[in-house]
């Protein structure tokens, strides 16, 4: 660890401690620069050597917490750290806590050794449908996952990626849970769970969310008997139950996690202007870079901030073609206050336009806190970061605002339109809840060893079935791990702030209307060019984690709650509509265990299938 990286020598006393801060927020901004810079050469170029280089950097990384940690253990009293301002106390605190550097110098590297090996799996995975043939999940099986209504085909797609990617990161995980664990506890901590739920700083967490996922879970039936039936109608009763599970391929996504690529088969009123604007994007020769300067504008019609130079200068925008990334969007605070980009292997459609808002709300909230303490630069907590770009989507999606930008050529404002428009956003919104809900309930069960390695496949399917009403097409056994085929799982990433963020961005919304002065349905505000509801976002993007997230909260909105409140209200039209169409309907799935069958002659001639297939 270079000499100028390390703690220098501190008294016990308030000044020092403000002192200590004061160098550890610019240390720490050249030390997060290296290692972010190293991750960002890797996920851009997956080389062995790159691998090495993001092992080393997190090494140093992990290696700096450690020198300050203990610096501010051994030099700190609780009386000094009480006298200092609220704010920085809690500073002082979140730089105590360790995470992977609690471990021994060996297990720390076989610790980051582990997650880039997993990250490097699920990204190079691909799949051979012929000789000489292969699909990698971008772009070819999330197409094939949208756009194909052939039930053979999906079912190659969906089993061949899951035990591509899953199964050979199944010997890793539970070493990886086992060191994870060791490192949490070193900060006291139960378990790694334990540690993710700490950021939401609510000891009734759980609880809250259980409650919080009841208030919805009626809509959720609504919507999952509907399309269970207008599937039925397309599948037939051999693969469809009217009282079961829907097979988990169907749905037009990998994960089942949103079901927006059905839209076409589920038009409320079909005579209606389709709202999908992946024809017009195309049609007018949308290109990348116009996708991001589009929602750039919708941000700096609100009064934000525009991206910097270096942004355009550095983001990679487009899949290359000479090298292997990772295709899954993301985007990347360089911490040193002038560098943020985005990752996005981004094609022209309707699900990518809304991907590009999504990052590029991280990327404003990144350019709002920039300037706060190194500590504060986070989100409220982790479910407000995943909400801003989605709150500014919701308003790009409506069709008056996809008009106002000339993606939809005829609008007209009438029930019929609004009616399908909120069926489209249900099956993205209100399908993910319960998938949103699963992943860190499954995780939270591993790390906490209620879930052992011997049990983990069976316990996911148990809640993939139970929360989403889904079940996988093929029998699945402990030989295959398909948690791992989904990329938060070997990417480590903590989940739970995304169905945080898909209930919690109705509440902001709603509030912004207001301030818009929007005094139409919840459903057709748009606040494009309010500089009034762009006031109320700064302020809380500004904010960054320097605040509890109620406060944060109440002083954006008026109330310190996350409900499902304003998501109902948003719904309201829609929730009633698929109640008169789900009369003679089962709402929810009796019949648990059923499964379908497997297709005659699958496996054996799915090559010849898909030979003779298009989509
Ligand atoms: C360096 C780094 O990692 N940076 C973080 C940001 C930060 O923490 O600062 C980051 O960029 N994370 C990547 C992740 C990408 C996406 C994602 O993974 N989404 C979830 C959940 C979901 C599903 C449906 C939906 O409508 C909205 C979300 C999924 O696809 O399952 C993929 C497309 C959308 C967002 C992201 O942006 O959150
Ligand atoms: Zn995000």
């Amino acid at each position: 660890l270079p000499a100028r990286w390390l703690p220098g020598i501190y008294a016990n006393t308030t000044s020092d401690a403000l002192r200590f801060l004061s160098d550890y927020n610019s240390t720490a901004e050249e030390v997060f620069f290296n290692s972010v810079s190293a991750s960002w050469n890797y996920n851009t170029n997956l080389t062995d050597h790159n691998s090495k280089l993001q092992v080393a950097a997190r090494l140093e990384y992990q290696g700096f917490s450690e020198a300050w940690a203990t610096k501010a253990k051994q030099v700190f009293s609780n009386e000094v750290l009480t006298s200092l301002p609220e704010k920085d106390r809690r500073l002082i605190k979140n730089i105590k806590v360790l995470g992977a550097a609690n471990l021994p110098q060996a297990e720390r590297e076989e610790y980051n050794t582990i997650l880039s090996i997993m990250t490097s799996i699920y990204s190079t995975s691909k799949v051979y449908p012929l000789p000489n043939v292969s699909w990698s999940l971008d772009p070819e099986l999330t197409q094939i996952m949208a756009k194909s209504r052939n039930y053979k085909k999906l079912l190659f797609a969906w089993d061949s990626w899951h035990n591509a990617s899953g199964v050979p990161v199944k010997q890793h995980y539970p070493r990886f849970v086992e060191l994870s664990n060791k490192a949490s506890r070193g900060d006291a901590f139960a378990d790694t769970g334990d540690y993710w739920r700490s950021w939401y700083e609510t000891e009734t967490f759980q609880e809250d969310l259980e409650r919080l996922y009841k208030t919805i879970e009626p809509l959720y039936l609504n919507l999952h008997a509907f399309v269970r039936r207008k599937l039925y109608n397309f599948y037939g009763p051999k693969y469809i139950n009217l009282k079961g599970p829907i097979p988990a391929h169907l749905l037009g996504n990998m994960w089942s996690q949103t079901w927006n690529n059905l839209y076409d088969m589920m038009v409320p009123f079909p005579g209606k202007p389709f709202l999908d604007v992946t024809d017009q994007m195309v049609r007018q020769g949308y290109n990348v870079t116009r996708m991001f300067r589009v929602a750039e504008e919708f941000f700096t019609s609100l009064g934000l901030k525009e991206m910097p130079t270096e942004f355009w200068e550095k983001s990679m925008l487009v899949k290359p073609a000479d090298r292997e990334v990772v295709c899954h969007a993301s985007a990347w605070d360089f911490y040193n206050r002038k560098d943020f980009r985005i990752k996005q292997c981004t094609t022209a459609n309707m699900e990518q336009f809304f991907t590009v808002h999504h990052e590029m709300g991280h990327i404003q909230y990144y350019l709002q806190y920039k300037d706060q303490p190194f500590g504060y630069r986070r989100g409220a907590n982790p479910g407000f970061h995943e909400a801003i770009g989605d709150v500014i989507f919701i308003s790009v999606s409506t069709p008056k605002h996809l008009h106002e930008i000339n993606l939809l050529e005829s609008l007209t404002y009438d029930n019929e339109t609004d009616l399908n428009f909120l069926l489209k956003t249900a099956l993205n919104e209100i399908a993910f809840l319960p998938f949103g809900y699963l992943v860190d309930y499954w995780r939270w069960d591993v790390f906490s060893r209620s879930t052992p390695p011997e049990k983990y496949n069976s316990a996911w399917w148990n809640l993939r079935t139970k929360y989403q009403g889904i079940c996988p097409p093929t029998r699945r056994t402990e030989d295959h791990f398909d948690p791992g085929a989904k990329y938060h799982i070997p990417g480590n990433i903590e989940y739970m702030r995304y169905f945080i963020s898909k209930i919690l961005k109705f509440q902001v919304h709603e509030k912004l209307c207001k301030a818009a002065n929007q005094t139409s349905p919840l459903h057709t505000c748009d606040i494009y060019r309010s500089v009034e509801a762009g006031a109320i976002l700064k302020k809380v993007l500004e904010a960054g984690s320097s605040k509890p997230w109620p406060d944060v909260l109440e002083e954006a909105i008026g109330t310190r709650e996350i409900n499902g409140n304003s998501l109902l209200k948003y719904f309201d039209p829609i929730i009633k509509w698929l109640e008169e169409q789900n009369v003679n309907e089962t709402l929810g799935w009796p019949e648990f265990n059923w499964v379908p069958p497997i297709p005659e002659g699958y496996p054996e001639d799915i090559h010849a299938e898909l030979k003779a297939s298009t989509v």
